[in-house]
């Protein structure tokens, strides 16, 4: 593999912890406004999680760990297990904040762990497993980018969906750290990346991400996708995830399982890029995620200005679920889940509570 160089291609933070606040890129107004919005405690960064000023769900379930740090700030006890007990509500209103992302609620859990065998230092425990969840975080990136990429033969067409990139993580991408580790590799010849309708992340966030590589990338309408597929262009569609569920079923960007029938039809192989953290082995099936409906003005205005005419219903869940059947690959820092099913998934993962 050629010398990675991460100072190009992983730039963007859409994550600073400031030690009395945590600045957060806000992902509403990307990518003509670059700006960030400050978080001074936990139930701001719940609010920033739920209006998706911070997105993604390696980068939700950061979040919300520093902003349980934000929360022990405003806390008296002389031990983690007193801590935990007066923190307990600011962290219910983080995990509310989102359900289908197992990041948030991983996170979380990470969190009252660390506090549960902390004695007097109860603080600086949070602050380091914090911290631990983001830098594990981006180490888990780099390393999937060199694994998924090794699967995809050079010269091949990718399309990805929505935004997977620095801006939903701790950097460098899940799924796009795939695409930029196979660029550099000049495995991938050509990247295509759909607007995800509504809240545009493909057309907002991806390609923007993309370009301040240097790396070129096609958008195409989400309604484009499966001509894309037909016309040979791409070999690989590649996707992350917000829920891996111990079959190998997988929720992600609404949209995300209509390109896996596409490409099932097209002979198009389809890769899952995900960090352990959005595994979730408690969860049998994928019938049994909670999917995320949002306001349906969403669907009815962009950026503020109607598109539809008043008293139009309209139905918004943003997230799908992909049966594991038709994915090809799920990639994560562990290795490869080749044709994910229960029996594949538990080689790679322990069943929960193991
Ligand atoms: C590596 S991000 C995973 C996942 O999160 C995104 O959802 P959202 O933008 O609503 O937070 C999308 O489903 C990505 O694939």
């Amino acid at each position: 593999m050629t010398e990675f160089d991460y100072a190009r291609y992983d730039r963007i933070r859409p994550i600073r912890w400031m030690g009395d606040a945590l600045e957060l890129l806000d992902q509403r107004h990307l990518p003509f406004n670059t700006g960030y919005v400050r978080a001074s405690d936990s139930d701001a960064v719940a609010e920033a999680i739920h209006s998706l000023t911070v997105r993604g769900a390696p980068a939700i379930g950061i979040a919300a760990a520093w902003g349980v740090v934000l929360a022990a700030r405003d806390v008296d006890a002389d031990d983690g297990a007193q801590a935990l007990a007066k923190l307990e509500p600011a962290m219910q209103r983080l995990n509310a904040a989102r359900p289908t992302a197992v990041n948030l609620a991983w996170a979380l859990a990470r969190m009252r762990s660390a506090l549960k065998g902390a004695g007097s230092d109860w603080r600086d425990v949070l602050d380091r497993e914090a911290r631990a969840i983001e830098t594990e975080d981006l180490a888990a990136n780099r390393g999937m980018g060199a694994i998924g990429a090794a699967l995809i033969t050079p010269g091949s067409g990718v399309l990805t969906h929505c935004n997977t990139g620095s801006l939903a993580t701790a950097g460098f991408g899940t799924a796009l750290g795939v695409i930029r580790a196979g660029v550099a590799q000049e495995r991938i010849a050509r990247v295509f990346a759909g607007e995800t309708r509504p809240w545009n992340q493909g057309a907002r966030l991806t390609v923007w991400e993309l370009q301040q590589d240097g790396i070129d990338a096609t958008l195409i309408a989400d309604a484009a996708a499966s001509h894309l597929m037909k016309t040979g262009q791409v070999q690989w569609v590649v996707v992350g995830a917000d829920r891996i569920c111990a079959n190998g079923d997988t929720a992600n960007k609404i949209g995300t399982y209509q390109l896996a029938i596409a490409a099932r039809h097209h002979g198009v192989k389809f890769m899952v890029v995900a960090p352990s953290s959005t595994v979730d082995m408690a969860t049998a099936s994928g019938d049994l995620i909670e999917i995320e409906e949002r306001d349906p003005a969403e669907l009815l205005a962009h950026r503020g200005e109607r598109t539809v005419a008043d008293g139009i219903d309209a139905w918004n869940p943003v997230f799908d679920v992909t049966p594991h059947d038709l994915i090809d690959a799920i990639v994560t820092e562990r290795g490869v889940v080749e044709k994910p099913d229960a029996a594949s998934m538990r080689a790679l993962f322990a069943p929960a509570g193991q």
